[in-house]
């Protein structure tokens, strides 16, 4: 069991102010598998006051210095690759090679886009001859980041903080703390100068609220619930932070008739089951054109079925258990409610899958002949539940039902003719759109509309939400 309570403060590692043990389960045995400490004010205000001393400094560094301090991160990230990835199967229960892969590589894929960014960065540009546009850092900025894509989120977050000149307090999610533990020492190794990163482990409303409430941070960054999102707003108000969010979603798979079908459909059920569901942009409603609606449940049905759930410490492409027991009993109670409310279950339902007793195993279920208005199909299940919604009504109904949701994070749609999918990808409401299955690259703009947040993470636009614009009119 790893020990592991101190946190990193100033460049160092140091007690908490006052003793308060956290146990940390491993999801796939329901075990203790850490304890970690939950800070308390006096720790933030510590941690706060060291990132406000750095301030200065870091801000004032050239912008190729920086870059080469990031560099030197990059470098230490592929030494700790595996060290990093260890710690996320074990906190949140992602699968080890998937954890290796997508989860723990989020990191040097997001450090490349900001390397990018920041040599592209117009960090100061002229605007008429006397004026200077210039892009200063925000100040000292406060990062809370979820349990779901761990290394993902503090990569988003700490990266162009540091890279836009800002010192900053990170508190990742008290339920998944190991990886961020593990990115600490990856900062230090790096060589940060002192002050510019600090961690401090804890709870929302103790740890969070104190960073939303504190008057010497000038911008809280936040990924998370709507409910914990808007509760950082609240508390950010009195003393008007900058607050960039990065919240849930409930995001729309259209798939039209006119689709290559066995491929739209395979790809959106493996995408919803990925993370064990567990992911921000699933693609949670496939809505689907009724000449085609029959055959799409019959081919969702196979692929949920072709879904293997298994240990995360086992190698192979299955996937892993959720991440606390809460998930999974709110992942339980919503199909629960969702065969209360007369959605049909295709497949899984539920239970843990056969052969479980033990540990957050969820089965991988679809739902068919749901209707918009359905619980299962409005609130975000964070689990491999996938609901499917029929629609004949041409483009415009496909349209009105996936924009028919409070949040605006990711949408998703298939067809064969490119027209059609321009013209669908225009109208949806959402802050990243793939047709047939398009990737997105490094450094590509990253959240949502409505209730899905605000700001933009990655890339420029990352670099962005931590700058301040300052013109400087000169007359001599
Ligand atoms: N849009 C995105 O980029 C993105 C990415 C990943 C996850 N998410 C969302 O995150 C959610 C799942 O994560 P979660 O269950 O850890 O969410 P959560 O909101 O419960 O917790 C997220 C973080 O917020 C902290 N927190 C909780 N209450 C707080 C408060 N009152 N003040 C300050 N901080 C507080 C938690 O300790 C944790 O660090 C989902 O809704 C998911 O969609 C969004």
């Amino acid at each position: 069991m790893r020990e592991q309570r101190q946190f990193y403060i100033d460049g160092q590692w140091v007690d908490p102010a006052k003793a308060n043990d956290l146990e940390v389960h491993d999801p796939a045995t329901e075990d203790v598998c850490a304890v970690i400490s939950l800070g308390s004010s006096a720790d933030v205000d510590k941690a706060v006051a060291a990132a406000k001393a750095a301030f200065e400094g870091w801000a004032a560094t050239p912008v190729a210095e920086r870059r080469a301090v990031l560099e030197r991160l990059g470098a230490v990230m592929k030494v700790r690759h595996d060290d990093l990835a260890e710690a996320i199967s074990l906190e949140m229960g992602a699968p080890i090679d998937f954890a290796k892969g997508e989860q723990a590589g989020a990191g040097p894929w997001h450090l490349k886009g900001f390397l990018d960014a920041m040599d592209k960065f117009a960090w100061e540009e002229k605007f008429t001859d006397r004026e200077t546009i210039i892009r200063e850092p925000v100040g000292v900025v406060g990062l809370i980041t979820p349990w779901n894509w761990p290394v993902n989120q503090i990569a988003l977050k700490v990266i162009p903080a540091v890279a836009a000149g800002c010192t900053c307090v990170l508190k990742p999610s008290e339920i998944a703390p190991l990886s961020a533990m593990v990115w600490a020492e990856l900062m230090d190794e790096a060589g940060f100068p002192k002050g510019v990163f600090n961690l401090v482990n804890g709870d929302g409303p103790t740890v969070g609220e104190a960073m939303s409430n504190h008057p010497d941070i000038d911008m809280m960054s936040f990924t998370g619930s709507t409910r914990a999102g808007s509760a950082v707003m609240r508390g950010s108000a009195a003393s008007i932070k900058r607050v960039t969010l990065e919240l849930g979603g409930k995001s729309p798979n259209i798939v039209f008739a006119d689709a290559d079908l066995p491929r739209a459909i395979r790809r959106g059920v493996t995408h919803m089951m990925e993370n064990t569901g567990q992911s921000c942009n699933a693609p949670s409603r496939m809505i689907v054109e009724q000449d085609v609606y029959d055959e799409a449940v019959e081919l969702a049905k196979e692929a949920a079925e072709a879904v293997k759930v298994g240990n995360p410490r086992d190698a192979g492409g299955h996937i892993g258990p959720l991440s606390s027991a809460a998930q999974f009993d709110k992942v339980q109670s919503l199909i629960e409610t969702g065969m209360a409310e007369g959605a049909r279950l295709v497949t899984g339902g539920p239970g843990r899958p056969e052969g479980f007793n033990r540990g957050w195993y969820a089965r991988p279920t679809v739902f068919a002949d749901v209707t918009n208005e359905m619980t299962i199909a409005r609130e975000e299940i964070f689990g491999p539940v996938l609901t499917m919604i029929p629609f004949s009504g041409g483009e415009d109904e496909a349209v009105r039902i996936a924009n028919d949701t409070p949040y605006g994070l990711a949408a998703y749609l298939w067809t064969g003719d490119a027209n059609k999918g321009d013209r669908v990808g225009r109208r949806l409401r959402a802050g990243m759109v793939r047709v047939n299955g398009a990737g997105l690259s490094a450094g590509h703009p990253f959240g949502g509309y409505k209730q899905s947040g605000n700001g933009r993470e990655g890339g420029v636009w990352g670099l962005e939400d931590f700058t301040e614009v300052k013109v400087l009119s000169q007359r001599y």
